[in-house]
């Protein structure tokens, strides 16, 4: 399979602390991948280098075929708009719509400045309102993104990243700000909607029983460090853990 994510010798520092300290990963097309380990350990640093919003000290950060660290202006524009991104905090417009919100998913292959719903071609908004649908919230189209729950906007975030039409989709704690049972339906949402699509997703976690359930490769972390790397379905609950021990520890 193809390779959509490939980072070699990846090494990134902040003063004294190493946050990566030389990452070789490759995910290919199709993965849903969890970055987990302990606070600090590298994870949402990693994945930031993954859509060039960090520049290592040194090593190769190729996605979907491009150099990313050699990318600038244009080329790095480009390749941001073939990658989702879906936040903790969900980044919407609250004053705005939650149909607003999913069409600016769509604000880089639809040209020009947009003022309001019906400036957008209605082939957009057909499909905007499908993913909306998908998501669960074709009932809200109208309402305020701001007056929504936490769990439905981060639904909305997940329909405007869809609009976008990415092959990848990276996303950073995405239910961190969300109570278990919505935790597990918006996770449930994002794997089956990217299995749907064909989309590649990498995201961190904090929870390991949701890695369990729902990715299909876990990467563990620890002080910049690849520990683990394996197939969900060979690793449980205990020795995932290990990777947040205190002490050093060599997985099993
Ligand atoms: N912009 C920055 N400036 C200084 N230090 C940073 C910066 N970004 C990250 N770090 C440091 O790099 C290390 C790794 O941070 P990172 O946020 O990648 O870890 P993490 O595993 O995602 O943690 P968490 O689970 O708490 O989000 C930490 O020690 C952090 O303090």
């Amino acid at each position: 399979m193809t390779a959509v994510v490939r980072t070699s010798g990846l090494v990134k520092t902040f003063g004294e602390v190493t946050a990566c300290a030389g990452i070789d990963l490759t995910v290919r097309r199709g993965e849903i991948v969890a970055l987990l380990g302990p606070s600090g350990s590298g994870k949402s640093t990693l994945l930031r280098h993954l859509n060039g919003l960090a520049r290592p000290d040194s090593g190769e950060v190729e996605v979907l075929g491009v150099d990313v660290v050699g990318a600038k202006g244009p080329a790095l524009r480009a390749l941001r708009r073939r990658v989702g991104v879906v936040f903790q905090q969900f980044n919407l417009v609250g004053r705005l719509t939650v149909m607003e919100n999913v069409l600016n998913g769509a604000l880089g292959r639809v040209r020009g400045p947009r003022y309001g719903i019906v400036t957008w071609p209605k082939s957009v908004r057909a499909e905007a309102f499908e993913h909306l649908d998908r998501v669960g919230l074709a009932d809200r189209a109208y309402q305020r993104a701001g007056s929504l729950s936490g769990g439905q906007q981060q639904r909305v975030a997940i329909a405007r990243a869809l609009l976008q039409q990415p092959e990848l989709v990276l996303a950073d704690e995405p239910v961190a700000s969300l109570d278990p049972e919505t935790a597990a339906s918006v996770m449930d949402l994002l794997v089956r909607v990217c299995g749907e699509d064909g989309i590649t997703m990498v995201c961190t976690l904090h929870q390991i029983e949701l890695a369990l359930e729902w990715t299909r490769r876990v990467v563990g972390l620890r002080l910049g460090e690849i520990r683990l790397d394996e197939p969900t379905e060979l690793l449980d609950a205990v020795r995932l853990r290990g990777l947040y021990l205190s002490n050093p520890v060599t997985v099993p």
